[in-house]
């Protein structure tokens, strides 16, 4: 009987070595190449004239030969073919390499049809290597073929016929699987046109309905999928309940500041996580400075007055030994046994720290990557913190939650996300915001100056370390070099001896062994370093309170992410701090991220701005990972529909709080099968 999760090998035309060379594509059934999308479309509109035509435009026009070909040899022993067309408003070049057989077929005054891309040549536009059709030209209005993906042994032609075959006979075949009224009311197409119209499309407007439909699919399907996820977590995987709670009103007392009303809000919410057997999976998003660590340690110590262990992971090196120490000051004297593991670790102390962890001595193991190996072995592991920094997608935290018996997650993020994308990019989690910095705090005065003015700034930073400060220098590279006209950072280090005699300076890059970077963070923590000359491993989480002005250079090179991060190194304290952002050039994109950066220090502002002003798969540093792998949509350029795609699943909720599906079982049961090809369900 007819299934779409058939083979390909059924479809007629495909034998077992086409088969072989569209498994290297990853397509393996029959439903995978109806869902193999054309990357692009030729688009043959003899409406089109050579007037209409602009550079990189990819089109197939109908043309007259306008003069004989002209073949010629170069010195590096190509042949050149050239020849001029035209129709009746204007001519266009055709430039041929190696194809001077082509000029027999070229004939003065016949019609032809070029197909391909409109490139500048040498001034004025023309057709290099483009396809020619000579004979049985006729016009034809808006004819679209799509173009597909290729790998070696499958020729474009080949995929294009087989594509018209599964089309032709398969589409037709796919069951509409979202319900007519929610269709009716997002006016989407019904699934075989959809499937019809991206691969032939009929017309530019049904090619976009098409597309359209897909697009909200592919999202639909995942973000119900995720919710579905959540609630099944939620129902179904039996944490521990962590309900003693004794002496922890006496460490939040004893530590030397107040929590934010912010973090208290936090912490009820993770504690009713803790304190339920629903495992908890909880994403924390605090922007820069808000005081997400201390958050966890207060949940690691609810963890260890249970009895059981916690493990916090960290991205970089630096981080989590900054994250042990802070760690361990605050929980030692309770007599918690804290550990830190990473990768430089001696083989014997690694031994001793496995086995005590082995065995529960240690309490707290704090560390990199290193932590889901997996010859680390816990005795009862209760609750793991990760950063979101690992980009870790739904199957590498099902790792780490197998090391314990589904110990409860959660998620810490240093860069705030507009809800929508959070929703998608987190959708399985549920998400604390911490949107209050710490009392205190004044908001970083920010600048952006050109670099002639960069000596004023000097003066400002000299001001500042006078009164006991530091400061940070930012370069965006470590070498010299003539590509990126960057200011080095070892070069800069000279500079500045010269203009600060008084001050130690110290270097820091991710060219540097971990040795030498702990050795120049401590001096800097110790105010033996006043100024820090560093790329950008600084941008996560350092938190030396002192530095109170931060210089980046070539500023204009830098995302407001980035911008946003690393600025945040400055303000951590109660003194006004200050953020030079020294220019070279300005372009319209990076003045508008340097104007935004001085007005305003608010993470989730900035993050808005820059999914507005940044190109996919940029924003924030966040690249698709794993589940974001989308077949035709795009979180960034797509934004719109996501955000109706997350409308339309709230209402769903609001009807079906368990997401059970039951009005829509068609969709009900795509989803179904979604989530068995998620790992951890
Ligand atoms: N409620 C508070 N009042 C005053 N200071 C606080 C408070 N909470 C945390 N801090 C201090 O604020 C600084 C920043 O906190 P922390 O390092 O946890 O920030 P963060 O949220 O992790 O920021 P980043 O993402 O930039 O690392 C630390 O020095 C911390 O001790």
């Amino acid at each position: 009987m007819f299934n779409l999760k058939n083979s390909i090998g059924e479809i007629r035309g495909i034998g077992p070595k086409k088969t072989s060379k569209f498994i290297r594509l990853n397509k393996f059934t029959i439903a995978d190449l109806l869902y193999y999308f054309p990357r692009d479309y030729i688009i043959k509109d003899d409406s089109k004239k050579i007037k209409d035509l602009n550079e990189n435009d990819v089109v197939s026009i109908v043309v007259e030969v306008a003069t004989q070909c002209v073949s010629k040899r170069t010195y590096k022993g190509l042949t050149i073919t050239k020849f001029l067309v035209s129709d009746d408003t204007g001519s266009i070049w055709v430039t041929i390499f190696n194809r001077s057989y082509i000029s027999k077929q070229v004939k003065l005054g016949d019609d032809i049809r070029i197909s391909g891309k409109v490139t500048r040549g040498s001034g004025s536009l023309e057709f290099t290597n483009p396809n020619i059709e000579f004979n049985n030209i006729s016009r034809e209005v808006s004819l679209i073929t799509p173009v597909y993906s290729t790998t070696e042994g499958l020729t474009q032609a080949d995929i294009l016929k087989i594509q018209k075959e599964v089309i032709d006979k398969y589409s037709k075949e796919v069951k509409e699987f979202i319900p007519d009224d929610i269709r009716a009311e997002e006016k989407l197409c019904n699934i075989g046109f959809a499937l019809e119209n991206i691969h032939f499309p009929s017309s530019i407007k049904n090619l976009k309905l098409a597309r359209y439909r897909l697009i909200f699919e592919e999202f639909f399907l995942l973000q119900l999928s995720l919710m579905k996820m959540k609630k099944h977590t939620l129902n179904e995987f039996i944490g521990k309940a962590l309900i003693n709670n004794e002496g922890i009103d006496s460490f939040i007392s004893s530590l030397p500041f107040e929590l934010t009303e912010s973090q208290l809000k936090i912490l009820d919410e993770i504690f009713l996580d803790l304190e339920s057997t629903k495992s908890m999976n909880r994403l924390v998003q605090g922007d820069v400075g808000s005081g997400k660590t201390i958050v966890a340690i207060i949940a690691l110590l609810k963890c260890i007055i249970n009895n059981c262990q916690g493990a916090f992971m960290a991205p970089t090196e630096i981080l989590a030994e900054q994250h042990f120490n802070i760690i361990e000051s605050l929980l030692k004297p309770l007599d918690i046994n804290v550990g830190l593991l990473t990768g430089k670790l001696k083989k014997s102390s690694k031994e001793e720290l496995l086995q005590n962890i082995k065995n529960g001595d240690v309490q707290v193991v704090v560390g990199t990557h290193a932590l889901i190996q997996e010859n680390v072995v816990f005795k009862d592991l209760a609750l793991v913190i990760t950063d979101e920094q690992h980009r870790f997608g739904v199957r590498q935290r099902a790792i780490l939650s197998n090391k314990g018996d589904n110990p409860h997650v959660l998620v810490m993020s240093a860069t705030p996300i507009p809800r929508t994308l959070a929703l998608i990019l987190y959708g399985d989690l549920d998400i604390s915001i911490i949107d209050q910095l710490p009392k205190g705090r004044k908001k970083i005065k920010t600048k952006a100056v050109s670099m002639e003015n960069k000596y004023r700034v000097y003066d400002s930073i000299k001001k500042e370390l006078d009164l006991g400060r530091q400061a940070y220098v930012v370069c965006p590279l470590v070498e010299e070099s003539e590509a990126i006209d960057a200011q080095s950072v070892t070069e800069k280090v000279e500079e500045l001896k010269i203009y600060f005699p008084k001050y130690e300076i110290g270097i820091l890059h991710g060219k540097m062994n971990s040795a030498e970077k702990d050795e120049i963070m401590l001096r800097f923590k110790n105010n033996e370093i006043h100024i820090l000359v560093a790329t950008t491993v600084i941008e996560v989480g350092i938190d030396v309170p002192n530095s109170t002005i931060i210089l980046i250079e070539n500023a204009e090179r830098f995302g407001l992410a980035q911008l946003h991060q690393l600025r945040g190194r400055v303000g951590r304290g109660s003194e006004q701090s200050y953020c030079f952002l020294l220019y070279k050039s300005k372009n319209k994109i990076s003045e508008q991220r340097l104007k935004i950066m001085e007005e305003t220090t608010d993470g989730f502002i900035i993050s808005e701005k820059d999914l507005e002003l940044r190109g996919p798969g940029d924003f924030f540093g966040i690249r698709q990972h794993g589940i974001m792998e989308f077949k035709i949509a795009n979180v960034f350029k797509h934004i719109k529909i996501l955000k109706k795609v997350q409308n339309r699943v709230e209402l769903i909720l609001k009807e079906d709080p368990l997401l059970t599906l039951e009005k829509y079982p068609a969709l009900g049961s795509v989803i179904k099968d979604k989530l068995l090809n998620f790992d951890g369900i």
